[in-house]
C-alpha cells in the first residue's frame, strides 16, 4: 500500500502495486480483491465528521479500508483560506487514528487536481482493488459542477453519506436525478462495491454536525477575540 509522506516524491507506483500483488504467498486465484473506499477532501482541517463517515463506510459497505486523499486544492474552492497541504495532511493523520483508515498524498504526489484523473490513475495502479468513491451529501448537491462528473460516476460506484442540512436538496439535485435509475436501496449497500458503475447509494447514517468551516470560524474568532 502506498502512503506517501508530504515532501517525498511518490515511489514507482506501478512497481509498488506489482509488489503488493506478489505479496501474500497465495495464488492469484486465492487472493481476495481488496475493497477500498476513497474519501477525497480538503481536510482544512480534518475532523471527526470525516472519521465518522469513514467508519460507517467500512461497516455499511463491507470495506477493508478507507483511503483519505488529501486534495492539493479543490478546483471549486478559493485558494484563499486554504491551509498549506502539509498542515492539512498532518491534521488528517492526527484525526484518522484507525488501522483501517490510510491518509495519502496521492494527488499531490502525482500532480493531480481533478477527481476524474485521480480515479483513473488509482485504478491503473491498483488493479488488485475494487474502489468506491465516498462523499457527504453536500458534495452530491454540487457534483454536476465537477469536471467530467459523469465520467467519475462511470468509473466507480459512489456512496453518499447523510449530512445535516444537505440531504433533501442533494437528493433532488441534478446528479441524483441524472442517476436515479442506478440508485441502490440502502438495504443493498453491501453489494455496492461489486456493482458495475454507474451505481450509487445514499446512506442515512447518524448525522454528524462537524464541519471544517465551523472549526476555522472558531479558530479565527479566538485569534481576533
Ligand atoms: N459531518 C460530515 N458529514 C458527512 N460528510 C462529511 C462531513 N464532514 C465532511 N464530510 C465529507 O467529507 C469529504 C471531505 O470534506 P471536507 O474536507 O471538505 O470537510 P468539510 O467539513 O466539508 O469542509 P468545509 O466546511 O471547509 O467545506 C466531503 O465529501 C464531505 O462531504
Ligand atoms: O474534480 C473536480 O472537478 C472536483 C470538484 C470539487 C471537488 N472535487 C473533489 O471532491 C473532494 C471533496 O472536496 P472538498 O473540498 O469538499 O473536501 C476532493 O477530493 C476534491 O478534489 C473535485
Amino acid at each position: 500500500m502506498w502512503c506517501v509522506a508530504p515532501g517525498k516524491r511518490a515511489p514507482d507506483m506501478v512497481g509498488r502495486a506489482n509488489q503488493s500483488l506478489k505479496r501474500g504467498g497465495g495464488t492469484a486465484k486465492s487472493r481476495r480483491v481488496r475493497r477500498i473506499g476513497l474519501l477525497g477532501g480538503s481536510f482544512n482541517p480534518a475532523h471527526d465528521g470525516h472519521r465518522h463517515i469513514s467508519l460507517a463506510a467500512i461497516r455499511r459497505l463491507g470495506l477493508d479500508e478507507v483511503w483519505w486523499l488529501v486534495s492539493p486544492q479543490n478546483p471549486l474552492k478559493p485558494v484563499e483560506g486554504m491551509s498549506r497541504f502539509e498542515a492539512r495532511f498532518s491534521s488528517a493523520k492526527r484525526v484518522a487514528r484507525h488501522p483501517r483508515i490510510r491518509v495519502t498524498g496521492f494527488e499531490r504526489d502525482m500532480g493531480l487536481q481533478y477527481t476524474a484523473d485521480t480515479l483513473e490513475a488509482i485504478r491503473v495502479r491498483h488493479p488488485d482493488c475494487r474502489f468506491v468513491w465516498l462523499m457527504g451529501a453536500d458534495n452530491l448537491g454540487g457534483f454536476h459542477r465537477w469536471e467530467r462528473w459523469e465520467r467519475i460516476a462511470a468509473a466507480m460506484p459512489i456512496a453518499v453519506f447523510a449530512r445535516p442540512g444537505y440531504d433533501l436538496r442533494a437528493l433532488a439535485g441534478v446528479a441524483a436525478q441524472r442517476f436515479k435509475h442506478v440508485r441502490l436501496p440502502e438495504c443493498r449497500s453491501r453489494t455496492l462495491v461489486k456493482q458495475k458503475p454507474p451505481a450509487w447509494v445514499f446512506l442515512a447514517i447518524r448525522r454528524h454536525p462537524e464541519s471544517a468551516t465551523r472549526i476555522r470560524q472558531v479558530r479565527s474568532g479566538r485569534k481576533t477575540g
